[in-house]
């Protein structure tokens, strides 16, 4: 069984009394426990569209979505809060710290909400911290750290509760690419140890990290790649080629 499967998905927003935006027409695709995809495509084609369905911010207008097999779409607003609480981690380009947190009470606050101890919260923290190179940041605040490592307590805060799926939404956008590259190499350790991860970029050399690129062209799925046993180089030039394909409206070979 699939980790996250969406079969179908269709999503309407209403724009006017008559008239319709179709973000999503007829999205399916499975996500196994331990891929890591990228999901590419043009301003307007429906990325974040579908990011807000599997975050369960938004429902589809038709279609089927199931994590673990629970139907995302049938959960109350209290159910989906507390299923985004306790299955996915999110991390955003802009970071989303809170400026009157320091680092550490940033990195707690998903286990605050689920009421657990602070001797947990500490032992969540210690490996995980360690991992990502922020133990000496812990204690300022985030507008004392740079770009790259506010990325690092963002990302602790969306692991600390061992999701099931991580969500990210152009995790390297507000990053120079020194920054990025550190980002895009963390997040592929932290694939390489188990963790699922879906993430939106418009970025090729970011995409060139995942095992499986998905690119979205009007609300569909255009052309999908998988890295294989490719290189990093030999990756990102075929994401290259897919995407000026898919720029010039050509099919893809
Ligand atoms: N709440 C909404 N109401 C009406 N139309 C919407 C709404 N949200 C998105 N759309 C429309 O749905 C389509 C897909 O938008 P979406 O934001 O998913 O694209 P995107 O690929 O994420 O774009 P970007 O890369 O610019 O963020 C666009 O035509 C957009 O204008």
């Amino acid at each position: 069984m699939s980790l996250l499967n969406l079969k179908h998905i269709k999503k309407v927003f209403a724009t006017g009394s008559e008239s319709e935006v179709q973000a999503l027409k007829d999205i399916s695709f499975p996500v196994e426990k331990g891929d890591y995809v990228a999901i590419m495509g043009e301003s307007g084609s429906g990325k974040s569209t579908l990011l807000n369905i599997i975050a369960t911010l938004d429902q589809p207008t038709s279609g089927e979505i199931k994590l673990n097999d629970i139907d995302l779409s049938r959960l109350s607003e209290n159910e989906s809060s507390q299923f985004r609480r306790e299955q996915l981690g999110f991390v955003f380009q802009s970071f989303n710290l809170l400026d009157t947190f320091n680092n550490r009470d940033n990195i707690y606050l998903p286990l605050v909400l689920a009421k657990k101890s602070p001797q947990f919260m500490a032992e969540q923290l210690k490996p995980l911290s360690k991992a990502l190179g922020i133990e000496q940041l812990l204690d300022r605040q985030p507008s004392e750290v740079s770009g790259g490592q506010k990325q690092r307590v963002a990302i602790a805060r969306a692991l600390i509760v061992n999701p099931q799926l991580l969500l990210a939404d152009e995790p390297t956008g507000a990053l120079d690419s020194n920054n990025s590259e550190k980002i895009l190499s963390t997040f592929e350790q932290i694939n390489q140890r188990g963790q699922t991860i879906l993430m939106v970029t418009h970025s090729a050399q970011a995409a060139s990290y995942a095992q499986r690129t998905l690119f979205i062209k009007d609300g569909k799925i255009y052309n999908e790649l998988y890295r294989g046993n490719q290189s990093k180089s030999q990756y990102l030039q075929k994401i290259n080629d897919s995407l000026t394909a898919l720029e010039n409206n050509r099919e893809v070979d």
